[in-house]
């Protein structure tokens, strides 16, 4: 089999393990130079802590390896596709094709009750309801959840609703779930709680996770962790970019 290639190439028999492969990644936000040449592969199944100082640059990269964010340089390789050169319309059908995304605050619709609105993202995807609602009710179980499916959000527990916020990002089954700080507004019990909740259910969707996070405990849970700094990727702990534990792809 031939090796991987350094440069962006699709996606093909010889990368299978790697899902996304973003390389020469840069981004300015007027002077500021958030992404300074970041080169990422995520292998199929794996879950990665992206962790760093505040502000170097760990959030403008999940946007941009999720297509939130156009860079002003790079490729990002997915599913035989530059996500990075597609057009807005293009980008908003695949992330609601392939992709979750878990935030920190704010995520859940107030009008709407826990089940609604683990529901919307399958109707938005042309589920029928009916449909739509025998998933989302299932996920929501999944997660402990099945009790308070009719609350509003405010009348959930901070955790109560993160793992509302994980069931609705999951329950289109993506191939990769995006968190930034998805347990940063919750105290440690249900910071924990949470995560080990979100990390099942990645795990059982089959999906990839790609977690932001300033918390070391977070990262312990991750197969593996990549340290962001000024913009760059400072460490990546033990497995080469590109490589997978049992692979044999090695892109440098
Ligand atoms: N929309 C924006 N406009 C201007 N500057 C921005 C914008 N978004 C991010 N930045 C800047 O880009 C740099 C990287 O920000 P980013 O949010 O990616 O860092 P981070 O590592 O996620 O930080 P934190 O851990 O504090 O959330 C910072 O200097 C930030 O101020």
């Amino acid at each position: 089999m031939s090796t991987a290639s350094a440069t962006a190439s699709p996606a093909s028999a010889s990368t299978a393990q790697v899902l996304m492969h973003a390389r020469g990644l840069e981004l300015a936000f007027g002077t500021t130079r958030a992404l300074r040449g970041i080169d990422l592969d995520i292998a199929a199944g794996e879950v990665l802590a992206v962790t760093g100082p505040s502000g170097s640059g760990k959030s403008t990269l999940l946007h941009v390896l999720a297509g939130v964010l156009t860079p002003d340089a790079g490729t990002v390789q997915y599913g035989g596709r530059n996500v990075a050169s597609l057009g807005e319309a293009d980008r908003a059908r695949l992330r609601l094709a392939e992709f979750g995304f878990i935030f920190q605050f704010g995520q859940l619709l107030p009008d709407l009750s826990a089940l609604d609105n683990v529901t919307l993202p399958l109707l938005l995807a042309g589920v029928s309801r009916r449909r739509a609602l025998e998933r989302a009710h299932a996920q929501l179980d999944a997660l402990g959840l099945g009790e308070h499916e009719r609350k509003l959000p405010t009348q959930l527990s901070g955790g109560q609703a993160q793992r509302v916020a994980v069931a609705r990002a999951l329950v289109t089954s993506p191939r990769i779930l995006f968190a930034d700080e998805p347990t940063g507004s919750l105290d440690s019990l249900a910071a924990e709680q949470t995560m080990g909740a979100l990390l099942e259910a990645a795990r059982a969707a089959h999906s990839t996770l790609v977690v932001v996070t300033h918390d070391a405990r977070i990262a312990a849970y991750a197969d593996r962790e990549v340290i962001i700094r000024d913009g760059r990727v400072s460490l990546d702990n033990g497995l080469l970019q590109g490589t997978r534990p049992d692979g044999e792809e090695q892109t440098r």
